[in-house]
C-alpha cells in the first residue's frame, strides 16, 4: 500500500548553512495518527514545512524526497500538494483573516472553484466536524483561543486533505478545551501527524510516535514504548509532566 506520506532521506540546511535535517525517513499510512516528538530545535517544524513545500531544496540546500499519496512535493505539484496536506499552525490567527468564521472556512474551497450550495455544504460539514457550526456567522476575533483553534482546523478540513498536520494542537488550551479537542481529533476519519511537546496528549491520541532529535529520527515506535523508555527519553530531553506515569494508564484505554 502506498503511504499517504513518504519522506525519504530528507536533508536540509537553511540558507545560513545551518543543517536542520540529516536524512529523515518517515512513512505514514492511511488512517494512522502519528505524534512527532522531540526537544526544541530538533527539526520538527523544518520537517513539517517540507510536507507542503513551504521549505524545499529551493529555499535552502536539500536532498531526499517527500511524496504525498504518490505525488512528489515539487514546485509543479504545489497546488495539489497543498490541498492534500492540511497544516494547522500553532497560532490560529495565522490562518483566520476574514470577517466571519464561514468566510474563513470557505476561503480554501472557494479557491478550488467550489461555489453555491456545494461550497456551503463543504463549509458547514467542516464546522460540524469541529463543533463550531453554530458560530458560522461570528467574526473569528470574537471567539476564544480554543474556538479559533477549532475554526483553524475546520479551514483545513474544508479542503478535504489526505493528511492533517497539527503543530502543537493542545498548546494554550484549558483542560476542558484540551480534552474536547482530543475528542474531536479522535472522531475524525483522517490521517494525522501531530507535532507536540504534550506527551500525555501524544499517548492519548497517537498509537505511534516518531522522535526527532538533532535533525535525525532516533525512535519510531509505539507511543507507550517511547514514553516508557527512560534512557531514550533522557537522551533526547523528553520529560513527562510531574506525576504522570504512562504505566498507570489502563492499556485498554490507549488508542490502538
Ligand atoms: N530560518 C532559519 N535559519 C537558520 N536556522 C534555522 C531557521 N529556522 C530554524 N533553524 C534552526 O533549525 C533547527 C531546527 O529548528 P526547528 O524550528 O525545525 O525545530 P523544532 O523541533 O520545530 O523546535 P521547537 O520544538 O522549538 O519548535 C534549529 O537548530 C534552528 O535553530
Amino acid at each position: 500500500m502506498t503511504p499517504v506520506l513518504d519522506v525519504r532521506g530528507l536533508a536540509f540546511a537553511y540558507p545560513d548553512g545551518h543543517q536542520a535535517l540529516f536524512g529523515v525517513d518517515l512513512h505514514v499510512h492511511a488512517g494512522e495518527r502519528v505524534a512527532l516528538l522531540g526537544p526544541n530545535g530538533a527539526g520538527k517544524t523544518t520537517l513539517v514545512l517540507h510536507l507542503n513545500g513551504i521549505l524545499s531544496g529551493e529555499t535552502g540546500h536539500g536532498e531526499g524526497s517527500v511524496t504525498v499519496s504518490g505525488l512528489p512535493v515539487t514546485k509543479k505539484n504545489l497546488l495539489e500538494i497543498r490541498r492534500r496536506v492540511g497544516i494547522v499552525f500553532q497560532d490560529p490567527d495565522d490562518q483566520l483573516f476574514m470577517g466571519s468564521v464561514r468566510a474563513d472556512v470557505a476561503f480554501g474551497p472557494a479557491n478550488l472553484g467550489l461555489r453555491g450550495p456545494e461550497l456551503d455544504q463543504r463549509v458547514m460539514a467542516a464546522l460540524e466536524q469541529v463543533g463550531m457550526a453554530d458560530d458560522a456567522d461570528r467574526p473569528p476575533h470574537h471567539l476564544s483561543f480554543g474556538q479559533r483553534r477549532r475554526v483553524a482546523i475546520a479551514t483545513v478540513l474544508a479542503m478535504e486533505p489526505e493528511i492533517l498536520v497539527l503543530d502543537e494542537p493542545s498548546s494554550n488550551l484549558d483542560p476542558a478545551s484540551r480534552r474536547e479537542l482530543a475528542d474531536i481529533l479522535r472522531s475524525l476519519d483522517i490521517t494525522v501527524l501531530m507535532v507536540t511537546h504534550d506527551l500525555p496528549y501524544a499517548l492519548e491520541l497517537c498509537p505511534r510516535s516518531v522522535v526527532l532529535s538533532q535533525g535525525r529520527v532516533v525512535a519510531d515506535a509505539a507511543t507507550y514504548d517511547v514514553l516508557t523508555d527512560e534512557a531514550l527519553m533522557r537522551a533526547h530531553r523528553l520529560e513527562l509532566p510531574w506525576g504522570f506515569d504512562p504505566r498507570s494508564i489502563p492499556v485498554d484505554s490507549l488508542p490502538g
